[in-house]
């Protein structure tokens, strides 16, 4: 078992510099999976270096794929084909990471050969019927627990055939577990999203030359296509960005550039929810990489104010509530997010663990079923459990720049799931954060 990690955030501070935060764990798990699929070398720069991207490369090597790296961020895929996948000898341990089951599931149902798929404690109490359902109406058969939660046992040789399915909640994870799927069954698969949601899986496998058709919200695929290999370059993670437009926000003093940030509109309701609230946020040097639009991004301090948080920006923001929940503690006034049921079946119950903790610290912060209502005060110190959630963990670290006394926060070893260099880049920038295990 991992060792426990607990950090400790002296109070006050601001956050001044200029940093470039890891690469997007998104499009780095994408990477492995087309490269893997793709004829030829593929090679990556900007991989994030971290467990849950981790835990998607080695799960390609034990399907024999070669891999280089990474290095410096730099991933080289030696790719097999779309039907060069070797049956690994052992089930698939994918940690702590949802995208790797979920997308994996879809693309192993179109195999030739049996696989099992099991992840940490987390992982393993996450819903799977989300993705198990839809494959099994395509033909695929796959067991679960009783419960719906993997491990996942995934019947190889199985004739899959194309279906059209309308997502019951926005998800780009089931949205890319079917599209994945669809290479490999006969005929057309169409997925239709109620909300848009992150279109990495889209735009990547056009890169690698893969034919997606886009109409409105319905993405359509089918197995004819093959993928070439391409050069992908990975921008920073807006999730990761995403402690520092909020600490800086609400930091006095406080001014941060953030470089090389993903900005694809299907991420950014971060900056749009930030915004809205009276953050100064400047986006700039707008450009194209590899299909994907990146920007820096300089964030200086203001006084937010709370607001009804639009429900269209939630599927945009999936993953940053846990410290817009904290800009909404220390802003002016009551903020309510609703429309956000997804946010109990991530890495723990989102809503409830940032309930607590902020409760803990003072804070007026309620629960609803699908949300939570703030209204902004003085946050004070105490103990706070992150439930090893890795962005619970990060959002508490944030909060005490604005905290009156010191915040101590238990199970931080899941930041190295999505951002291992955390604690070095908020202190750098000024946030006092000891860790200890
Ligand atoms: O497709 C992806 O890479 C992701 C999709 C989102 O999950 P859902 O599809 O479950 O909302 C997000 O929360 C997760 O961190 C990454
Ligand atoms: C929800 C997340 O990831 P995953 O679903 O891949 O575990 C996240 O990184 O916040």
């Amino acid at each position: 078992m991992a060792q426990s990690i607990t950090y400790t955030v002296n109070p006050g501070g601001n956050l001044r510099g200029e940093i470039r935060v890891p690469g997007d764990k998104s499009m780095s798990h994408r990477s492995i999976m087309l490269g893997s699929l793709a004829e030829g070398v593929t090679h990556v720069t900007g991989f994030l270096n971290a467990e849950d991207a981790l835990a998607t490369l080695q799960a390609f090597r034990a399907m024999g794929v070669e891999i280089e790296g990474p290095a410096n961020g730099e991933v080289t895929i030696h790719g097999v084909g779309k039907h060069g996948l070797k049956q690994p000898k052992e089930p698939l341990y994918l940690g702590n990471s949802g995208t790797s089951m979920r997308l994996l599931c879809g693309l192993l149902s179109g195999q030739q050969f049996d696989s099992v798929l099991t992840g940490d404690k987390s992982l393993e109490s996450r819903p799977m019927r989300r993705v198990t359902e839809p494959l099994a109406l395509m033909g695929a058969k796959i067991e679960t627990e009783v419960d719906g939660t993997a491990p996942l046992r995934i019947k190889g040789g199985v004739a899959l055939k194309g279906i059209h399915y309308d997502l019951p909640m926005a998800s780009a994870q089931v949205k890319s577990c079917l599209l994945l799927a669809g290479m490999y069954a006969e005929g057309q698969t169409s997925v239709t999203e109620p909300a848009p949601t992150r279109d990495h899986t889209e735009r990547m496998l056009n890169g690698f030359s893969y034919p997606v058709k886009r109409e409105g919200g319905k993405a359509m695929i089918d197995s004819k296509g093959s993928l070439k290999a391409c050069d992908i370059d990975v921008p920073s993670d807006i999730s990761s960005a995403a402690f520092f437009l909020v600490g800086a926000s609400i930091a006095p003093d406080s001014d941060v550039t953030l470089k090389h940030v993903g900005i694809n509109p299907t991420r950014t309701g971060v900056i749009d929810i930030l915004r809205l609230m009276g953050a100064n946020i400047e986006v700039m040097n707008e450009r194209s990489v590899g299909g994907e639009p990146v920007a820096d991004i300089r964030v200086r301090s203001s006084q937010l104010q709370g607001i009804d948080i639009p429900e269209e920006l939630v599927p945009l923001a999936i993953d940053e509530f846990p410290v817009l929940f904290v800009a909404a503690a220390c802003a002016e006034g009551q903020t309510r997010l609703t429309g956000a049921k997804e946010l109990r079946v991530k890495e723990s119950d989102r809503i409830q663990v940032m309930a607590d903790g902020l409760q803990i610290l003072g804070v007026d912060a309620q629960p609803t079923e699908d949300g939570m209502i703030i209204n902004g005060s003085l946050i004070g110190g105490g103990e706070v459990d992150s439930h090893g959630d890795h962005r619970i963990a990060m959002a508490f670290s944030i909060a005490g720049l604005r905290a009156s006394d010191t915040i101590v926060i238990r199970d931080c070893e899941n930041v190295n799931t999505s951002f291992p260099e955390f604690r070095e880049l908020a202190t750098t920038l000024g946030l006092n954060l000891n860790s200890t295990s």
